[in-house]
């Protein structure tokens, strides 16, 4: 166990009700014990088992190695990261491990941005969104590694599962149709398999179409991807010649779980990437559920890693101004409070809709920053339904195929941390969301319960007899993570900004993993990396002060 130092502020997450609230208020405890190792403690990270080693994960591991490699700075930077989603705390994270001393601020009261959750009045949790996790995120896979909390990503069945709304089995349950990859072979085999086994979405011949279709893909890898974003899923499908009917079985779902529109939106980049991951990694398309909530269950822990690295949290920080000094660097930042916040150097993460709006009048022109006018956030909504009985036994992430909603899952069965064995909690991601937004909470419910009496034929029945509704909660995000229409790649930007000693990072931000929990974590190691680099280079004007933060 490791003893904090004294003065380091923490978040209450994890602790619950009015004892979290004064957590929060103390905000600067003498000390806390960790069961954490001391810094120095561990000289290299563990390495994921062999057997899932893939490159992209061995090229991680390398990659967060080099941060304790490198030589230790003879003067610490202080850095300001603004946020503390996954981007944010993947950067600070890394800037700790590199010998930094990062500043967290976080304008609301926990951890996890996009992944935040927390307790209702009945002590049951609400996220902002359904999350899963999948084999090809090797950031986020090498992170739990390094943080010890592996045991922590409940693996399911390497599977893909499609409802099949209105269908019923012989003895009236709900129907599911499944890609089924096979453990002994490896990819692409065992994706070929599943696809070319499963003959209830798709035929034969549309199979082979959609095949050909993506063998130019094939044949000329990620230069054509990239090329594809000028295109959306639907005009791709239709210049390569595959029939409607494959978009409408399989890509409409595909498209909502992937960014929570349509494919006649939806950039054929995005499909095409994730398919290269799917059939290039043995197990890619793999997904996992993480245990419990992820501010305490994640987050937490990677917080709790800088922290006893020297590295600080502050909570309700919510930063109203970027100060600039005459050469157009950052002075410091002005919070909601009035007071200001001083470093050496300065990453937002902030969302790119609030980035945009914080942007100095000075930086308008400039057209890196310019450029983020071409990126906008998606709604999308997340529903929880608490029912009074079971409503199915498949443990595992479903893809409803009903116009109203994406995927969704039984967090009762899926996560440990929600577990009941009697009574089944729904979470259901309600998309595309831009016509309902606006609508109450009760309309919204209301028509999700449409939905789901199609997809539970047997469980739930109009005339009240079936199973009831307990409660429910609608979390509603107007802004989510950007909108990948076609011809977005354009305008993200890479971490590195003109203005020397500010980086960006944030899954809007340019890196190979989409707008997701691994594109956030990537994109927090990319910018620690790029801040690193130019501190050995020199690049980053130092505040003259030894103790540059200051509130
Ligand atoms: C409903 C839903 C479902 C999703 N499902 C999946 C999934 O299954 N798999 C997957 O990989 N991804 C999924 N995602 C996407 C994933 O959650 C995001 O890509 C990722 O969490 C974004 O992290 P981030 O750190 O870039 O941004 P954010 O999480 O948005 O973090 C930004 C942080 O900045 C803070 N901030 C904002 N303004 C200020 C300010 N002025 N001052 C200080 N702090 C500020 C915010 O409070 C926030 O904590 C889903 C997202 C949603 C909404």
């Amino acid at each position: 166990a490791f003893v904090l130092p004294p003065a380091t502020s923490f978040t209450g997450v994890g602790l619950s009700g009015s004892a979290r609230q004064s957590a929060i208020r103390r905000n600067g405890v003498s000390s806390m014990i960790f069961d954490f190792p001391a810094p120095g403690e561990r000289k290299d990270y563990p390495r994921p088992p062999l057997e899932e080693t893939s490159e992209n994960q061995r090229e991680s591991a390398a990659f967060s190695q080099a941060f304790l490699d490198m030589p230790r700075p003879e003067r610490p930077l202080k850095v300001a990261v603004i946020g503390a989603g996954l981007a944010g705390l993947s950067c600070a994270k890394y800037l700790s491990d590199a010998g930094h001393k990062p500043v967290v601020l976080e304008a609301r009261d926990v951890l996890g941005g996009k992944v935040a959750a927390w307790q209702d009045k009945d002590g049951d949790w609400v996220e902002t969104g359904l999350h899963i996790f999948f084999g090809a995120y090797p950031n986020v896979n090498q992170m739990f590694t390094e943080l010890g909390i592996r045991d922590r990503l409940q693996w399911k069945s390497h599977s893909m599962i499609f409802a099949m709304p209105g269908q019923q089995t012989a003895d009236g349950f709900q129907r599911f149709s499944r890609f089924e990859f096979p453990a002994l072979l490896p990819a692409p085999l065992n994706g070929l398999v599943a696809i070319l086994l499963n003959n209830e979405m798709l035929t034969f011949p549309e199979k082979i179409q959609f095949g050909i279709g993506l063998l130019p893909a094939i044949l000329f890898g990620q230069k054509y991807v990239e090329e594809c974003d000028s295109l959306t899923v639907s005009q791709w499908m239709k210049k390569q010649g595959v029939p409607d009917r494959v978009n409408d079985e399989v890509f409409i779902a595909m498209a909502k779980a992937l960014n929570f529109i349509d494919p006649e939106n939806l950039s054929m980049t995005v499909v095409l990437t994730a398919l290269n991951r799917f059939l290039q990694e043995t197990h890619g398309s793999k997904m996992a559920f993480l245990d419990g909530p992820p501010p305490t269950r994640l987050c937490q822990p990677m917080a709790d890693h800088m922290l006893a690295r020297g590295g600080e949290l502050r909570m309700e920080q919510r930063i109203s101004e970027i100060l600039l000094n005459d050469d157009k660097t950052v002075k410091g930042l002005k919070m909601q409070d009035g007071s200001t916040v001083v470093a050496d150097a300065y990453v937002s993460t902030m969302p790119v809709d609030i980035l945009k709006l914080a942007l100095p009048e000075a930086w308008r022109p400039m057209p890196y920053f310019e450029k983020l006018n071409g990126l906008n956030g998606v709604p999308v909504i997340n529903i929880h339904m608490w029912f009074d009985r079971k409503l199915t036994t498949v443990d595992h992430l479903l893809f409803s195929r009903s116009p109203l909603l994406s995927v969704y899952a039984d967090m009762s069965l899926t996560c440990k941390g929600y577990r009941d064995d009697d009574k089944s909690m729904l979470e259901l991601v309600f998309a595309p969301a831009k016509d309902w937004i606006g609508k109450s909470d009760e309309d919204i419910i209301e028509a999700t319960m449409g939905e789901l009496y199609r997809l539970f034929p047997n469980e739930l029945s109009k005339d009240g007899s079936g199973a009831k509704l307990l409660k429910s909660a609608v979390v509603k995000t107007p802004l989510s993570v950007y909108e990948a229409t076609a011809g977005r790649e354009l305008y993200r930007p890479v971490q590195t900004t003109p203005v020397s000693n500010f980086f960006l990072a944030g899954c809007f931000t340019k890196q190979k993993y989409l707008a997701s929990m691994e594109g956030a974590t990537f994109s927090g190691k990319l910018a620690a990396r790029a801040l690193c680099d130019a501190a050995i280079a020199g690049t980053v004007p130092l505040q003259k002060e030894s103790s540059a933060v200051a509130a």
